[in-house]
């Protein structure tokens, strides 16, 4: 038999993935991420038996038309797959991998800069600092923001990185954790949180992150009705995927006071357009999704994505498997 083949979809991934997927199979990197050029690269490798994906295009028919009918795994480098058309991986008996686990640090890490700058006010801050309107310390009364000691946390989607940033904002004294998602869980009980429903967690919380996947259930769940229940001092944070919120229903809140402030690493469209309303609100923070941005991370994001096709290829056990 061969070697097998494998397209690493992405020219830009570290160096970790071709070293240890080339040790066994024949590798071919896709010369630009963008959809056009990886479905080129694709149809000119002949069919290939794994996929390395690291975009959030769509792994789709065509793609999966493209690769051909011996592929075996799809492996993506991400936590979230939503970019997958999972039934058609299904469909096909491709197997899936994700790399839940490794981004938790790095992601809970962005959601606290997000919760502390967006309850302190930075952006505003930093305006006023530009626009030479910076008023005297000792004015008591101005640019007061959210303290989180002594708040109620709300966690949508206790999964690894809700886990971990309850367990950072235990360090900042919270005096409650709420959390909501599919079912209650071992893990909250463990670092006190308590299994609410979501009426309760957007009505109580003092800063609600989101931390779920985007499912059918999840998008859009935080609509006009959603924010028309928050706190007026409430803040939300948003590390998952922009499509959880109904971006339109956010900025109107956000203007209209309905609620504090809102530190988001994920919108949409990613890139954000330059002449989005969120860029011009003084109560927004925004990071251009960094949350598992760091080198720790992402090298290994790619291995892990890497070992997944190599033990898919040896008919091994995936380490961590998306059951579809
Ligand atoms: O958004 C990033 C990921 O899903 O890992």
């Amino acid at each position: 038999m061969g070697r097998f083949k494998v397209l690493i979809a992405n020219p830009l991934v570290p160096r970790i993935a071709n070293e240890l997927l080339s040790q066994t199979c024949d590798v071919v990197t896709a010369s630009s991420y963008d959809r056009a050029s990886i479905l080129k690269d694709l149809k000119a490798t002949n069919g290939i038996d794994g996929l390395f994906w690291a975009t959030k295009n769509l792994v789709d028919k065509e793609i999966l038309d493209a690769a051909g009918p011996k592929l075996k795994v799809v492996s993506t480098m991400s936590a979230g797959y939503d970019q997958i058309v999972t039934e058609e991986l299904k469909a096909r008996g491709i197997k899936l991998s994700n790399t839940p686990g490794l981004v938790n640090d790095s992601v809970a890490d962005i959601a606290m800069l997000l919760a502390l700058t967006a309850s302190k006010r930075f952006t505003e801050g930093r305006r006023h600092i530009e626009q030479g309107t910076w008023i005297n310390y000792f004015n008591s009364h101005w640019m007061l923001g959210q303290d989180i000691r002594g708040s109620t946390i709300g966690i949508i989607g206790l999964g690894g990185i809700g886990q971990t940033i309850a367990k950072r904002l235990i360090g900042f004294d919270v005096a409650k954790i709420l959390y909501t998602g599919n079912r209650e869980k071992a893990e909250g009980k463990k670092i006190g949180a308590e299994f609410v429903n979501l009426d309760k967690l957007t009505k109580e919380s003092d800063f609600i992150f989101l931390a779920a996947p985007l499912t059918n259930d999840t998008h859009h769940m935080c609509n006009t009705d959603f924010f028309g229940k928050m706190k007026k001092t409430g803040i939300l944070v948003n590390v998952s995927r922009g499509l959880l919120v109904d971006q339109q229903a956010l900025i109107k809140a956000l203007k209209e006071g309905q609620i504090f402030a809102a530190g988001l690493d994920v919108m949409y469209p990613e890139p954000l357009n330059t002449d989005s309303e969120l860029l011009n609100l003084p109560n927004v923070v925004l990071t251009p999704h960094l949350g598992s941005a760091t080198k720790n991370t992402r090298d290994a994001m790619a291995e892990l994505t890497a070992r997944n096709i190599l033990r898919a290829l040896a008919g091994e056990e995936l380490l961590t498997p998306v059951e579809l």
